[in-house]
């Protein structure tokens, strides 16, 4: 944060940042319920991870200061976020999905955060300030339950913010909702739509369909309200599991990954179809040997250099490195590389890399380097630091989050 002379003054420099950051961004959305644990937090992971997966460029934002769950559901609860005087810079989860949450600036997971209102307000507004996401197509904003605080200062703070309002069946979640609709008309944030989530249990034998807490209160909500209803989750344990082991619903093929995706397809509706921005090609460098990933960065006689778009491989070629090891950071360089996946990686090789901007990820198992560039792809091996910038010391392999 820059040094101004008075508190006002401070307050307003932050808050041309927040513009000026913020500005980058085309759709804002906040994620809010009227209810603790109705799945708020699961429908935000999975959003982003689902947009993101589609080639937008996400940022997915935890204020849930006091509970935030996101770094646990993405499985980055070990990845500490870096921070200089100036910034905070999000954990890279994929190519296009940027996260910062609280927890990583906890220096343990379990501990609690304590604070009262204004301290709270101030530190929402710091995270909005202090992180520059870049060109996002959209940032999403998971908010702890109710009208508080943090939904009162999003909704303050963030110039052309949406909400999504997740509810469960049950009469009292409807209540709740009730109340959140009449907060955003009341300070002015437009609801994109209504999700019901836990709506129904569709056995996982038989396939027949049980509904539990009732069903279908969401939508008749959205109707009474003149809102949209973007769509509903069953009740699937296979939420559970892939929450608890920080797995995005993505990673699963069933009925709830088809009906995430027909709610991110209606939220894409109400929204006008936004066309995804632009990105150049991602070039991935790969240490290969026989086919599959090479133990040794360093004295590779073959590198896969894969060239990848929108989440997508769109071209994959085998190149013949100099055979001076020392020279293989600048060779990656000059090739366009983005990013290296390898197995082992020496001290030298990794602070070159960093030096150049080329993000490192290390300690990638044996797979061709095919299937290590699509996993790349939908997050699932995540880069420890984001080695471009002035913030990262160069790190050692142990700072690197594998699946
Ligand atoms: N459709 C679903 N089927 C089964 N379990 C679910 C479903 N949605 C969420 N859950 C589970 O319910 C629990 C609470 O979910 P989550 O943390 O997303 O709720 P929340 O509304 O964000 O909670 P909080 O109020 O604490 O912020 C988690 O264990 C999650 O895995």
């Amino acid at each position: 944060m820059s040094c101004n002379s008075n508190p006002t003054q401070q307050f307003a420099a932050q808050t041309e940042r927040i513009h000026r950051f913020l500005d980058q961004v085309t759709k804002k959305l906040i994620v809010m319920s009227g209810k603790g644990g109705v799945g708020k937090s699961t429908v935000a992971a999975n959003l982003a991870v689902t947009l993101s997966q589609q080639g937008y460029q996400v940022g997915l934002l935890d204020i849930d200061v006091h509970g935030p769950s996101i770094a646990g559901l993405l499985d980055l609860n070990d990845l500490p976020l870096l921070t200089d005087r100036e910034q905070i810079y999000p954990i890279e989860y994929s190519p296009t999905l940027r996260v910062v949450t609280i927890q990583g600036l906890l220096d343990k997971p379990d501990d609690p955060v304590i604070c009262r209102g204004p301290a709270k307000i101030t530190m929402i507004r710091q995270f909005l300030g202090d992180v520059d996401w870049g060109p996002l197509d959209f940032l999403i904003i998971d908010s702890p339950p109710g009208t508080g605080d943090e939904p009162l200062t999003i909704a303050q703070t963030v110039t052309g913010c949406q909400a999504v309002i997740v509810t469960t069946p049950q009469e009292i979640a409807l209540a709740d909702v009730r109340k959140s609709i009449q907060f955003c008309r009341k300070v002015n944030l437009p609801i994109a739509g209504i999700i019901e989530n836990m709506s129904g249990f569709v056995c996982p034998s038989c396939g027949s369909r049980h509904d539990i807490f009732k069903s279908g209160g969401g939508e008749k909500t959205a109707a009474a309200a003149g809102l949209p209803f973007l769509g509903r989750l069953p009740i699937d344990p296979a939420i559970v599991t892939a929450g608890d082991s920080g797995k995005a619903l993505a990673s699963l093929h069933n009925q709830t990954q088809t009906d995430m995706q027909h709610l991110v397809d209606q939220l894409l509706q109400q929204l006008g179809n936004p066309t995804p921005t632009e990105t150049g090609l991602l070039k991935i460098a790969i240490p290969t040997d026989n086919g599959k990933l090479g133990e040794r960065f360093g004295h590779s006689a073959v590198f896969s250099i894969i060239s990848a778009q929108k989440g997508q491989i769109v071209q994959q070629e085998e190149l013949t490195p100099p055979p001076k090891p020392g020279a293989i950071p600048g060779w990656l360089a000059e090739q366009g590389c983005h990013t290296v996946i390898a197995g082992g990686l020496g001290e030298a090789a990794r602070s070159k890399l960093a030096e150049l901007g080329i993000k490192v990820i290390c300690g990638a198992p044996a797979a061709t380097p095919e299937q290590l560039a699509l996993r790349y792809l939908r997050g699932e091996l995540i880069a420890g630091t984001p080695a471009a910038s002035p913030a990262s010391p160069a790190s050692s392999c142990q700072d690197c989050n594998h699946t």
